[in-house]
């Protein structure tokens, strides 16, 4: 079975007006799959390239974290692609979420230590690899420094962490034509611009994006040696940092 037919429904939170803020409730986390693979240009390619650079430095009996798994889907595709066995942790703070990604993992044989919990209050032991797919851009900046500076810290020597991130440019002309070219984008993924518009209010002060080059001195300045972009489209990038 394919990781694609579990969750069927399609994301329509957008199309009805909306007065809240986002929020990872039960209404988002039942379309969640298909909002992030209509939401994020190349999501499947860069969940991809994720695992294949992640599977290269992993070990046999690993421990790897996923912050802010939501429906486990890397982790789950993970353990299909390393041909190693990994101690597979997932750390969310949204019921609904875990519990998809519980059912998920069930089906698809794979056994995941789900922990719903607020990425500030858990520690993350002797990792030797901490994936954070578009999760580090919901956390207030103080915060998310100190929670790099924490993932660090929990990774052991030439440990890898592999995060992505939507991303902003410093340039303003340049960050107006990348909004527009996302836009287009959501557009060609059936996304009407009552729904753009709507979700881009809902989003605004909760997800808050850096540049390429915060992100990349938020981490040395955590104390890694090294950090590359090893994807990019346009305002969507995936890095990985490692430990010395
Ligand atoms: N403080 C927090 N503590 C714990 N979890 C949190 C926190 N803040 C947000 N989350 C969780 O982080 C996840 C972010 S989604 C990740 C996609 C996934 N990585 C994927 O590749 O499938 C990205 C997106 O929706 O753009 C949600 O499940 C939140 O509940
Ligand atoms: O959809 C958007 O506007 C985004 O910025 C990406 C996204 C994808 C899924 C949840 C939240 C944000």
């Amino acid at each position: 079975m394919h990781l694609d037919k579990i969750s069927t429904m399609v994301d329509k939170v957008f199309k009805k007006s909306i007065i809240k803020q986002f929020e990872f409730d039960e209404e988002v986390a039942s379309v969640f799959d298909d909002m992030l693979n209509r939401s994020v240009p190349f999501y499947k390619e860069m969940q991809r390239l994720s695992i294949n650079f992640a599977c290269n430095f992993l070990e046999e009996n690993d421990k790897v974290y996923d912050l802010g798994c939501s429906t486990a889907s890397t982790l789950i595709e993970l353990s299909k692609h390393c041909k190693n066995n990994l101690k597979l942790i997932g750390i969310d703070n949204s019921s609904a979420m875990l519990n998809r990604a519980s059912k998920k993992a069930k089906a698809f044989g794979v056994e995941i230590d789900l922990v719903n919990a607020d990425l500030h209050d858990v520690s993350f032991d002797d990792a030797k690899l901490i994936l954070s797919n578009y999760t580090l851009q919901f956390i207030r900046p103080l915060q998310r420094e100190k929670l790099v500076k924490k993932i660090y810290d929990s990774l052991q020597n030439k440990g890898i962490f592999i995060f992505s991130e939507k991303v902003i440019s410093s340039n303003s002309t340049l960050n107006k034509q990348s909004i527009d070219e996302y836009y287009e984008f959501k557009k060609t993924q059936g996304y009407s611009e009552f729904e753009i518009s709507q979700k881009r209010e809902a989003l605004e002060n909760v997800l808050i994006p850096y540049t390429e080059e915060e992100n990349k001195k938020m981490i040395l300045d955590a104390g890694f040696t090294h950090c590359e972009t090893i994807f990019k489209w346009v305002n969507f990038a995936t890095f990985i940092a490692i430990k010395k």
